[in-house]
Formats: structure tokens, C-alpha cells, sequence
């Protein structure tokens, strides 16, 4: 039988006696001290069977519902922290992805963006550290040697890498890691990782669209740009292997760079979540 209570002499704890019972047993966390401390001090025999809800303050009933449960509820997060992520972007020449990937560092907290190691002689107006980590040969080979690198390829003459102390270490701070790419890049990397990254094709909303963004850059020469076209209607093919595509049409930089975070959200509440392991 329950013994009728105030509500004031409900929370006089100090006069009731003695709970032998483990009421304050968190399933999903034991170690809530606060709550357990609130919980302790209360037994079964010491609340109504039951308690108005229309009168009892919400503190009286979430003590009753605790007590006739026999544990405590848990402040603690229902479900762990998501798991960071690996973003891979990719896409043709021109398509966008540098500049898709530099508003997203604006506006994305927590995403490190991983800086390649090459072995390529830095250019002027270039940082080491930001653009590129530059390194000799030899340097990049003991590398590779040392399995420092996640992936790494000869281009043009040059070596390119992706450091994976960097990756590691950030994510460690649980930072996002974005990739970017080219497509012979992202294949590699779908090998390495599987499904662990979250690999994302950018495209242009039409191939015209894509050409003209690229004369518009005027970095190409005409030679240059037959390649870049030639090579890019090639890789189309390849986006069957990717997770997700961003159209990131003219003028609509900002729509493509929500979309990338939509996907990045979407990532993040996935019940089961990517594990990364390199
Ligand atoms: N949505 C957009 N609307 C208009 N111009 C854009 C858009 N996205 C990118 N651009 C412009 O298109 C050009 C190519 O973009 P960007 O250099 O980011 O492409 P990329 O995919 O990184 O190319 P590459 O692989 O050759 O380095 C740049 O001048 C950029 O400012």
C-alpha cells in the first residue's frame, strides 16, 4: 500500500526513510550520479500508486515514473555522438568542385580539408602547408615506403599524395574530412575505403554549361581544352560508382554547397553510421 503524500512532503527527502531498493539503475548509463543522487533517496512505498497529471508538478511525476520503473532517467545522449566523415568530391575538369569545396569551408565548422603532398617544385604566389605539402622525390617515396600515404599516383611526372596523419589526427578531433579528387583519384579511393567515405560527383548542368565555365577560367589553352572536354565526357560514365551527385548549376554555387551539407546531414543521421578504418 502507498502511503497518501503532500506534494511538499513528496521532495522532503530527508524524512523518508531509506530506499533498500535500486531505483536509481540507469539502463542505458549507471553512472548518472546527479540523477541517481535525485532518485536515491525515494522508494515505492513512500509515492502514491499514482499521480494526477493534471495537478502533480512535472518534477513529482518524473520522480513517480522513476519510481515505479525502479531506475532513473538518464540525461545522457540517447545515442552516441555521429561518427566524423570522409567526403569525397569529384568530378570533370572545370565542373566546380574547388569552388563548391571553398564555400563549404565557410560555412561548415569542424571539416578539414586534406592538404596533398607533392613532389612537384612549388609554384609562385603557392603556401606550403596550404596549397600543397611540397616535398622532394625522395621525401615522397620514403613516404610511400613508411605507408604514410592513403593514396598517392605519378601525374604528369610528379608524385601526389594524401597524407594519412592528417586525416587521423583530425578526425581524431573530430573534424570532417573532405577529399577532392579527380575521378581516376576517387577510383582508387573507392578501393581503399569502400564504403566507409561518402563520395560525391559534382556536375555541371550541361555539358555546354560545363565548356563555358571552363573557357570563362581562360587558364586552358585550345589544345587544353579539347582534352579537358574529351576527358570529361569519358568520366561521365563513372558516376554509377559514386553515392550521391550535386548539380551544381551557373549561378547556383550557394544551392550546390547546401546540398553537399544536406548529404553530410543526412550522413550524420544514419542509425548506422560509416566506420572509418585506415
Ligand atoms: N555554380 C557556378 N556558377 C558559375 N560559375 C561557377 C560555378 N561553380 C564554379 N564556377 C566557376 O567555374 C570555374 C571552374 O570552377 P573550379 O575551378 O572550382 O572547377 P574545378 O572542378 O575545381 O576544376 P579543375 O578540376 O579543373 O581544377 C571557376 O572559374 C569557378 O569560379
Amino acid at each position: 500500500m502507498f502511503r497518501k503524500l503532500s506534494s511538499s512532503s513528496l521532495f522532503r527527502s530527508t524524512i523518508l526513510p531509506i530506499s533498500t531498493k535500486p531505483i536509481f539503475k540507469s539502463p542505458l548509463y549507471p553512472q548518472n550520479l546527479r540523477r541517481r543522487l535525485l532518485c536515491s533517496s525515494l522508494k515505492m512505498s513512500d509515492l502514491p500508486k499514482s499521480l494526477s497529471v493534471s495537478s502533480a508538478t512535472k518534477p513529482e511525476l518524473l520522480r513517480s515514473l522513476e519510481s515505479h520503473l525502479g531506475s532513473c532517467f538518464s540525461t545522457d545522449p540517447i545515442t552516441p555522438p555521429p561518427n566524423p566523415l570522409i567526403i569525397v568530391i569529384s568530378g570533370a575538369s572545370g565542373v566546380g568542385k574547388d569552388a563548391v569545396i571553398n564555400k563549404l569551408r565557410q560555412v561548415r565548422e569542424s571539416l578539414h580539408f586534406v592538404v596533398t603532398a607533392t613532389s612537384r617544385p612549388m609554384r609562385p604566389g603557392e603556401i606550403h602547408g596550404k596549397d600543397y605539402f611540397f616535398v622532394s622525390k625522395d621525401e615522397f617515396l620514403s613516404m610511400v615506403e613508411k605507408d604514410e600515404l592513403l593514396e598517392h599516383a605519378l601525374v604528369y611526372g610528379d608524385y601526389k599524395g594524401i597524407p594519412k596523419k592528417q586525416i587521423q589526427e583530425f578526425m581524431g578531433k573530430g573534424y570532417d574530412i573532405v577529399l577532392r579528387v579527380d575521378i581516376q583519384g576517387a577510383k582508387t579511393l573507392r578501393k581503399i575505403l569502400g564504403s566507409s567515405a561518402v563520395f560525391v560527383f559534382i556536375v555541371a548542368e550541361s555539358e555546354v554549361a560545363m565548356v563555358e565555365r571552363l573557357i570563362d577560367r581562360r587558364t586552358e589553352s585550345h589544345e587544353e581544352l579539347l582534352v579537358r572536354v574529351a576527358t570529361a565526357r569519358e568520366e561521365i560514365r563513372h558516376i554509377k560508382d559514386f553515392d550521391y551527385v550535386v548539380v551544381n548549376a551557373k549561378g547556383k554555387l550557394e544551392d550546390s554547397v547546401k546540398r553537399v551539407e544536406s548529404i553530410m546531414d543526412a550522413e550524420k543521421s544514419k542509425v548506422h553510421q560509416r566506420i572509418v578504418r585506415i
